[in-house]
């Protein structure tokens, strides 16, 4: 596709995707996203993907999910010179929180975020590395909207379109340096 393109003239992000068959569980094939962290210049080239999808888009905050949206959401916020929110599994925020439950390729969970980490009308920035069936995304809108922020873009590493996550968080801009 167009962004593929875009990332193939000096840079192929899919070369430093790895596939890892039957992780966390048979019949999954897991996208190991460690190669792409460790070199230091695909990285670079990868965060430049990204940031150039929210260009011009008045950005107040930028949300990772735990964990793995932590890597780029948090170089994402540095680079655009906003505030960085973590949304973490249950019980590991010490504040105030909220929640929503969702379900995963591979089994259910929890997501919270501080009651006080979003002002209404904060233009947010949802980062994760994976739209895999969209429940983790589902849930962090869910959670943003409940605190009166807008959802400005749901921003990814990649998407596994096969899962159809997007329609779980329809009617949202959505981003994703790379498709499967
Ligand atoms: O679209 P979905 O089907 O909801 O899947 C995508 C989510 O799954 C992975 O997180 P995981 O829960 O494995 O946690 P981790 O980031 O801590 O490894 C990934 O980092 C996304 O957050
Ligand atoms: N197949 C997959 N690989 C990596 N992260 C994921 N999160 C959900 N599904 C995933």
């Amino acid at each position: 596709n167009a962004t593929d393109k875009l990332s193939t003239n000096f840079f192929i992000l899919k070369n430093y995707i790895r596939d890892i068959q039957g992780f966390p569980k048979e019949g999954i094939v897991f996208k190991d996203i460690t190669p792409l962290l460790i070199d230091a210049n695909a990285r670079k080239e990868c965060l430049g993907i990204l940031v150039s999808a929210v260009k011009d888009k008045k950005i107040d905050k930028v949300i990772g999910v735990e964990s793995r949206g932590f890597f780029f959401g948090m170089l994402l916020a540095q680079e655009l010179n906003v505030g960085f929110v973590p949304v973490r599994k249950p019980n590991k925020l010490p504040f105030d929180t909220i929640s929503a439950s969702y379900d995963l390729e591979y089994g259910t969970d929890t997501l919270e975020i501080h009651t006080d980490a979003i002002q209404k009308g904060d233009r947010i920035l949802i980062h994760d590395d994976v739209l895999a069936t969209g429940g983790t995304a589902k849930a962090v809108c869910e959670l943003v909207e409940r605190l009166g922020g807008v959802i400005v873009q749901c921003n990814f590493l990649m998407e596994i379109t096969f899962l159809n996550g997007r329609e779980k968080i329809a009617g949202n801009e959505i981003f994703a340096a790379i498709t499967y």
